[in-house]
């Protein structure tokens, strides 16, 4: 079992992360980190921060000479704008006689350290504050802030790298909708083309949509609003069989869509053709199967579309796994919304610090970690392993001895036109 941790708060001095449970053996690097973490500031439409702050990643346990040893990896992620925010954010009272920093008059920098009673319509603001008795903002919004997506992305990576080796896997995010301005349909990564889609301003496959999208932002941003949107993770290489039907929290599909809804705004999860699918007749609605080869004690199939996202019954099923989340509107506006200052009951207008206008490119990033920490718990509990070698051999065994196997639906990918998938509408065969 795999199992991931994290620790920290926004304007802290570090998040540290922990997951247990990787075998030995996989290569990682702190520069894989790195670049990991890097991919995560991009896309158009972040906030002031995102130029300020770096990414000051550091392995702090399990790691030896560029491999896993079997041991929990940890990782220790410094912000680096921490001297600024060393007063406000410190573990320990201001003194020995447990004075607070809040004490008025106490700190030249009290602007940073006031409290906030404000809170945000839409963020964990006022919900936190009520949960857990505080009178201020700050240790709520600390916590809530998705710069713990950082932490996340750094183990997604040792996920990923373990997938990689074990399988060839091949995970991919881009983004299918921000705003008004929706990706056509059809429109998948084919492998290999992560880094075309990181080259683009905000993460989408398709020229013209990105412009439309890039102005959408701009527009936002103008009228000092904000917006959210919709972000597709496509996972190449994928054997049959993990997760499982047989109960509820072993279904796959169950456990990512509760590692995507655990990203910070992500209000809705579909697998697949998802909620289109649901408005469709079964006739349109499935993927057949047709058989492609191989022998009566070995078949070879595939489904002829890629409508249900490579799932069917909590499982695997071989085919290129496809995975939505929608994002709501970053809360904190410019252009603040109404609330409640919680010290004196009066109407006012929320805290409104500088903010992301738009972080859906980003979030694309994140989704991958998700799902790569979540698809390789799968492989791990299906195939089991102490070390990459191990697994690895499993996994063959597996694929070896099985009755029926799934052609490889990747390689027909990369046969097919390298941007439009010609499935994704009610109907269609597929183009290879
Ligand atoms: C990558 C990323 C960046 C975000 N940036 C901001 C931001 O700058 N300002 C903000 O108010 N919310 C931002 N959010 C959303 C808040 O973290 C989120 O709305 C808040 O934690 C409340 O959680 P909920 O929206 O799931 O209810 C961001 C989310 C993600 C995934
Ligand atoms: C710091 C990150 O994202 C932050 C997520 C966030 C929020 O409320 O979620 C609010 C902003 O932080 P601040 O209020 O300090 O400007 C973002 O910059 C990051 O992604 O690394």
């Amino acid at each position: 079992m795999l199992r991931w941790l994290t620790a920290g708060e926004s304007h802290g001095p570090a998040l540290t992360a922990v997951l247990e449970g990787m075998p030995a053996g996989v290569e990682i690097s702190t520069k894989d980190l790195a670049d990991a973490l890097a991919r995560r500031r991009l896309g158009k439409g972040r906030g002031a921060r995102m130029l300020l702050e770096r990414d000051q990643v550091e392995i702090n346990g399990g790691v030896r000479h560029g491999r896993t040893m079997g041991g929990p990896v940890a990782v220790r992620i410094a912000n680096t704008e921490w001297s600024k925010w060393s007063e406000v954010m410190a573990p320990d009272p201001a003194d020995e006689t447990g004075r607070s920093y809040d004490e008025p008059g106490r700190f030249p920098d009290r602007g940073r350290a006031a409290s906030l009673t404000r809170p945000r319509p839409g963020h964990a603001d006022l919900a936190g504050m009520q949960k857990y008795d505080f009178e201020d903002i700050r240790p709520v919004l600390e916590r809530a802030s998705a710069r713990e997506t950082a932490a996340r992305v750094s183990l997604g990576e040792v996920a990923r790298a373990f997938l990689t080796q074990v399988l060839d896997v091949e995970v991919i995010s881009h983004v299918v909708r921000i705003g008004s301005v929706a990706l056509p349909d059809g429109l998948v990564p084919v492998r290999g083309s992560r880094d075309a889609v990181d080259a683009d301003p905000v993460r989408c496959l398709d020229p013209a949509t990105s412009a439309a999208m890039d102005q959408e932002i701009d527009d936002a941003h103008a009228d000092a609003d904000t917006l959210g949107g919709v972000v597709e993770v496509v996972v190449y290489g994928l054997p049959p069989g993990l997760g499982s039907h047989v109960h509820w929290d072993r279904r796959l599909d169950s456990r990512l869509a509760a590692s995507m809804m655990g990203i910070q705004a992500i209000k809705g999860v579909e697998v697949g053709d998802g909620f289109t699918t649901a408005a469709r007749r079964g006739s349109v609605a499935h993927d057949e199967i047709e058989g492609v080869g191989g022998t009566p004690g070995r078949l070879e199939v595939r489904r002829i579309t890629e409508r249900t996202g490579g799932i069917e019954g909590g499982m695997t099923t071989g085919e290129v796994l496809r995975v939505r989340a929608a994002m709501k509107p970053i809360s904190t506006l410019s252009r603040a919304l109404s609330t409640v200052d919680v010290r004196t009951g009066e109407a006012a207008k929320a805290i409104a610090q500088r903010s992301d206008v738009c972080a859906v490119p980003a979030t694309g990033v994140v989704a991958e970690a998700m799902v790569a920490l979540v698809l390789a718990d799968a492989v791990l509990e299906k195939f089991g392993g102490d070390s990459v070698g191990e697994t690895r051999r499993n996994v063959q065994a597996y694929l070896a001895a099985a009755r029926v196997v799934t052609a490889d639906s990747s390689a027909r990918s990369d046969d097919a036109d390298p941007s439009p998938r010609t499935d994704a509408q009610p109907g269609p065969e597929r183009s290879s």
